[in-house]
């Protein structure tokens, strides 16, 4: 070699150093080639072995060696060099993972085949973009052509070619000398030690720890102290979150009060505690009596402690102040469990490069703003391992397009079914156009939890995946994702129906494996993987309409389209209102969303109604005893109005004999009891869901009693004390009353002799 790669990375890291910025190398070409110089920067470099990881399928050198599908281990650490190895393929979220972990004055070094050739390699992680019945070679290698585009493109990325023995790009920027920071000072009415906000490395972090001070509870005399206060913190990483939320945990320990700090894994929280004790033991009048990793004692009576999430939401009562760190991780069902706490403050990332991130902004930011709380919010915008401006994080950010947004509002405030046009949304149409690419992307990430770098490289280069937007002059305004599924040859069937696994595929899979049916991989069909229209133009009829013109384009090549989702009753009504009908609904609940998954089908063809058709009924008729078993929390609401989105030609028979009838009339008009005999009036009221006949009119709240005390079989003081019942008795005669229409409907009006003898003989009474 003629190029000097060993004096190369020894400027590129002096450079690093002197900007406390961080800088990437890449070095293209043969892999062995890579490896002989890499151990020579190595060698060459005075970094310690123990700060420094390999992240790639094979162990080769000393240091730290994590395979790219455990990458997300340097979440939240630090490291003076990291080495991705991409020769064997490239996962975009390991890229995004490791990304983060390089401290200011570090060097990201990428070993990658020679750059012109990358795009047409086929790796491990485009295997799993290869979803029956695609195969491998129809894969593309956009997302790698872009990488690189971007590699090339950016400022503090040198390129070495191996096989040219030339560099490529310096990578060197020649940054100006800094300017030192102005000195930290806290507000003048601040009431934490000083020596809290001294212990802070930027301005945003200082405002973020008297942020914190609004969940001391106000001593003045006017406040009784018992109005309820929330803190969210919001960053990107590394930003310093976790260390704010530990030095006011610290500050609040020092008080003598109780903190729980919980987190997605303890590891996550090992910052909080270690600021709260440096914190505690820098301040004179208190002592530590006890610190480790998860605990942290004082002399004043104050502890901060930590609890695994499903036992913290058990011991809220037992704390002063509740702290969840990396909340975006934790399922939005979790995060509201949270809210009992008088005072609890949230730490969440934002652009997540694991992805997570959206459950809350999407989802638990509404529950938030609707809970009593008064809610003090605080961003850190300024990075703390490295500076500013960094040039590998700007880097990062557009080649995964982690800040992706959609139009700001103004370009689409005026979007409505008729100003807009329906557009494919083909890969090299995105490639080819940024703005695009970042608003179709953008979109899709607002609107839904777990939108990660992979989804980016699925929605470029998988040949399952079709991409479909409704623009308003030349603006994302409403997006879909799709996949194809289904149409499997007998031997992936079989395989499916035999408790194999197949990649993509989601009806199909859990239609045949869960549900039995072996043929439901047979007819083909399109699966809405996401929608999600512009928050600035929802409610005008969008997502519909790009619904509908899906339908249009896809029907007569398909047998059904489909979606699957974290059910919520608005969602499924949106769904229904667009012709899609349940047949599944989960038995666990998601981990992201805190849902259970509705599966939904509209069919396009006599296949995909045989299939709707047999799948419907048989959901109908489960539903009963799925309630009192799998489902028994299923919110009533949910339950409602997914029994609704049934096609009522489901609905199950109405088959009571002349006994039942008389015992469900008797608990109706006479003195008879639900409780004697509970399962007539399930497939009563299972009907009377799934086929919503004019003729009956029951109020919510009745509807709600249905679900809770029929369907759950849940006890009768449980079902008064939720839908505000004076008592359970009378709570008991509620469900009597609204028993009588469906004995009128169903019984009496249809001529049923046991039904009309019952309610005469009572009503005359
Ligand atoms: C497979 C999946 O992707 S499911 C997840 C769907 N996507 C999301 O949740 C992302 C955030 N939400 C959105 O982007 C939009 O609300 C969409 C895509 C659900 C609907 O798009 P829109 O353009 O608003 O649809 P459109 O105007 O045709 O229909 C709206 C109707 O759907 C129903 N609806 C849709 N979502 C909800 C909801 N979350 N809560 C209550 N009702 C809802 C309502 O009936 C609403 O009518 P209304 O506003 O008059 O009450
Ligand atoms: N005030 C501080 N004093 C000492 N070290 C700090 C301070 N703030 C942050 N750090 C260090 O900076 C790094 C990032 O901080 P921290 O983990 O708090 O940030 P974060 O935003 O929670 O990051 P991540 O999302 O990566 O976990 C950590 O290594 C931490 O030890």
């Amino acid at each position: 070699m003629t190029v000097d790669v060993v004096g190369h990375a020894e400027s590129l890291r002096a450079e690093a150093t002197r900007a406390n910025e961080r800088r990437a190398l890449v070095l293209a070409g043969d892999r062995e080639r890579g490896y002989d110089e890499l151990e020579a920067v190595l060698d060459a470099l005075p970094v310690a072995i123990t700060d420094t990881t390999l992240v790639g399928s094979e162990d080769r050198l000393r240091c730290e060696h994590l395979p790219q599908a455990n990458a997300g281990e340097l979440l939240g650490t630090t490291r003076e060099v990291v080495i991705l190895d991409a020769h064997e393929g490239l996962r975009p979220n390991a890229l995004g993972k490791v990304v983060g972990a390089v401290d200011g004055g570090g060097l990201l070094v990428l070993l990658t085949p020679p750059l012109e050739a990358w795009s047409d390699r086929r790796g491990a992680f485009d295997e799993s973009l290869a979803v029956p019945p695609f195969q491998l070679s129809e894969v593309t290698g956009r997302f790698r052509r872009r990488l690189v585009e971007t590699l090339r493109a950016h400022r503090g990325i040198s390129i070495v070619d191996l096989e040219g023995d030339r560099l490529e790009f310096d990578g060197l920027t020649d940054p100006a000398p800094r300017i030192a920071a102005p000195a930290l000072e806290p507000s003048a009415t601040h009431r934490f030690p000083t020596e809290a906000y001294e212990a802070c490395l930027t301005v945003d972090q200082l405002e973020a720890v008297d942020a914190f001070e609004s969940l001391l509870a106000d001593g003045s005399d006017e406040s009784t102290g018992a109005d309820r206060q929330a803190v969210v913190l919001e960053a990107d990483r590394g930003r310093g979150k976790s260390s704010a939320a530990g030095l006011a945990a610290g500050a609040f320990a020092a008080d003598g009060l109780d903190v729980l700090v919980t987190a997605p894994n303890a590891r996550n929280a090992a910052e909080v505690f270690e600021r709260a004790r440096e914190l505690c033991e820098r301040l004179e009048d208190v002592d530590v009596t006890a610190a480790d990793s998860r605990r942290l004692e004082t002399t004043t009576g104050g502890r901060v402690r930590f609890h695994e999430p499903a036992e913290a939401v058990d011991r809220l009562e037992t704390a002063d102040i509740v702290v969840v760190d990396e909340a975006a991780a934790l399922p939005v069902s979790r995060l509201e469990a949270f809210l009992a706490a008088d005072r609890v403050a949230f730490a969440t990332t934002i652009h997540g490069y694991e992805g997570a991130g959206r459950g809350f902004s999407v989802r638990f930011r509404d529950r938030l703003a609707e809970s009593d709380h008064d809610v003090t919010d605080r961003t850190l915008v300024e990075p703390i391992r490295y500076a500013a401006g960094d040039p590998v994080e700007v880097w990062a950010f557009r080649a995964l397009l982690l800040d992706a947004r959609p139009p700001v509002a103004p370009l689409v405030a005026d979007a409505d079914p008729e100003t807009v046009e329906y557009r494919r949304l083909e890969p090299d149409d995105l490639l080819a156009d940024e703005t695009l690419l970042r608003e179709t992307f953008g979109l899709l990430v607002l609107a839904h939890y777990r939108t990660e770098p992979n989804d980016l490289a699925r929605l470029l280069d998988a040949p399952n995946l079709e991409a479909r937007a409704l623009v308003h002059e030349g603006h994302v305004v409403s997006v879909a994702l799709l996949a194809r599924e289904g149409n499997l040859d007998p031997a992936t069937r079989t395989m499916m129906y035999e408790g194999g696994r197949v990649r993509g595929n989601m009806l199909p899979d859990v239609l045949t494996s869960q549900l039995r049916d072996e043929s439901a991989g047979e007819p083909a069909g399109l699966r809405v993987v996401r929608i999600a229209t512009h928050h600035e133009a929802r409610s005008r009829g969008l997502g519909s309409r790009l619904l509908e013109c899906v339908r249009e384009e896809f029907a007569d090549e398909l047998d059904w389209l489909g979606t699957g989702f974290g059910a919520t009753s608005g969602l499924l009504e949106f769904w229904r209102a667009n012709g899609y009908r349940t047949v599944h609904l989960s038995t666990t609940r998601n981990d992201a969303s805190g849902e259970y998954s509705a599966l939904m089908l509209a069919p396009t063809s006599d296949a995909g109604r045989d299939l709707h058709d047999r799948h419907s009924r048989w959901f109908a008729r489960r539903f009963a005893a799925l309630c009192s078993d799998a489902l028994d929390d299923l919110e009533p609401d949910v339950a409602r109005t997914a029994l609704r989105s049934v096609d009522r030609a489901a609905a199950p028979p109405v088959d009571l004999s002349d006994h039942e009838w008389r015992v469900v009339a008797g608990a109706a008009y006479g003195p008879g009891l639900f409780d004697v005999d509970p399962g007539p009036f399930r497939r009563l009221v299972v009907r009377y869901f799934v086929e919503d006949p004019d003729a009956v009119d029951l109020t919510e709240r009745k509807e709600r009693l249905f679900v809770l005390r029929v369907l759950q079989g849940r006890d009768w003081p449980t079902v008064a004390e939720r839908l505000e019942y004076h008592s359970p008795g009378q709570c008991m005669r509620a469900l009597g009353d609204a028993v009588c229409p469906l004995v009128d409907y169903y019984g009496a009006d249809a001529g049923v002799d046991a039904a009309i003898e019952v309610r005469e003989r009572f009503s005359e009474k």
